[in-house]
């Protein structure tokens, strides 16, 4: 249990993971503590280590150094209690929609949640309240892995539309039970992946870049549905993304990653209230911590840590509250940005955010970017 009686999700002490010996570490000395029930969002740049990370918390490769703790226990210890859906979402791809379902619940017999993995994989698609989504036509999963579909009993419905379902009602790009694997875009298979995860009724949910594929609508619709989730169960919801604007309002927790390590991690409403942009003429901002800063001519843009012992300086500048946006970006184009913690997510050796004292004299010139 934390501080504040919540237990903890993750917790990692001088993670490093090495892929090959003579490649440099993909995460080295990475301490941080997540928080149970947050819906956190890991970003950062392609090959920093989010995929890395998740595996590592999925148990499916192991630490190089350090320890990462899943659930207050080993990740092999923690399987049955959190849901891990990867980029590539392996599936497998002769059965149907329905016997994957199946399989997931014959896998987790003891959690598994029939509605919540249907809502998910179905959406709204049935308008018939007696409807069976699983189809007693349609066989076993046995019988599905070995091409005996049934026959479509409802002449002239169309393709894919059984018995059990309203004509008319699959909406474009949505699933039916009897649709094999192989047969559904990318969009469709996370929604199968994600049902899986949703079925397992976990504690803790790896998500890793679950909307990639999927179309706007289906996007807002599984959001959502991770957040009605969240809330009705205490579900901690870890997820990559490079879709920033899609993240604000959703997460309540964030954590930044570059150079081997967590750089910015905790409750984004906080992490934002410790920045201020500034907008004006070049001058001098020794004195204050400025994260990047960049400028046209005479003309500068920084964003300045407002947390330290400086106030933002008010003299000629126009101040504006970052959006989460322009946080993340003048992180990623600043490697050297001091990293930032709210108190509750900073691990051993980070800098926590009621500490960041230790304030770097530079100057808008000196970190511009060319
Ligand atoms: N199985 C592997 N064997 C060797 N190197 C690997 C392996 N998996 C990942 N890497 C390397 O580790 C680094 C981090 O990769 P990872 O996939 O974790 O990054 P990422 O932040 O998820 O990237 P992206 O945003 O592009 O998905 C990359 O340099 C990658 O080449």
């Amino acid at each position: 249990m934390n501080r504040d009686g919540e237990g903890t999700a993750l917790e990692a002490v001088g993670l490093g993971k090495r892929y090959r010996r003579r490649r440099g570490p993909v995460l080295q000395d990475c301490s941080f503590h997540l928080p149970a029930g947050r819906i956190c969002a890991l970003v950062g740049p392609n090959g920093t280590g989010k995929s890395t990370l998740l595996a590592l918390a999925a148990g499916l490769i192991r630490p190089t150094e350090g320890t990462l703790k899943v659930l207050g226990t080993t990740p092999a210890r923690a399987r049955e209690r959190f849901a891990y859906v990867a980029q590539a979402k392996p599936l497998p791809p002769q059965l149907t929609v329905a016997a994957t379902l199946r399989l997931g619940a014959e896998l987790n017999r003891a959690r598994w949640d029939r509605e919540a993995a249907e809502r998910i994989a179905y959406g709204p698609v049935y308008a018939n309240p007696y409807a069976d989504p699983y189809g007693e036509e349609s066989g076993s999963a046995y019988g599905d892995m070995h091409g005996e579909a049934a026959a479509d009993p409802v002449p002239g419905v169309g393709p894919g539309v059984g018995p059990n379902l309203v004509p008319g009602v699959v909406r474009e790009g949505g699933l039916h039970p009897r649709d094999r694997i192989r047969s559904l875009s990318g969009g469709q298979r996370t929604r199968v992946a994600l049902a899986l995860a949703f079925g397992k009724r976990p504690e803790l949910m790896l998500l890793d870049e679950p909307m990639a594929d999927l179309d706007p609508l289906a996007r807002r619709e599984l959001l959502g549905a991770l957040l009605g989730e969240a809330a009705e169960h205490g579900t901690t919801i870890v997820m990559s993304s490079h879709v920033v604007a899609e993240l604000e309002g959703v997460c309540d927790h964030l954590f930044l990653m570059g150079g081997g390590r967590i750089r910015l991690g905790g409750d984004p409403e906080q992490l934002l209230a410790a920045h201020t942009l500034l907008t004006g003429p070049a001058r001098d901002l020794s004195g204050h911590t400025v994260v990047e800063s960049h400028g046209t001519g005479r003309q500068l843009t920084a964003l300045i840590r407002t947390d330290g012992p400086n106030s933002p300086p008010t003299d000629g500048w126009e101040t504006a509250a970052p959006s989460l946006e322009e946080l993340l970006l003048a992180h990623l184009r600043n490697p050297e940005a001091p990293d930032l913690f709210t108190e509750e997510t900073g691990g051993t050796g980070t800098a926590d955010m009621t500490d960041v004292t230790d304030v770097t004299d530079v100057t808008g010139e000196e970190n511009a970017r060319p």
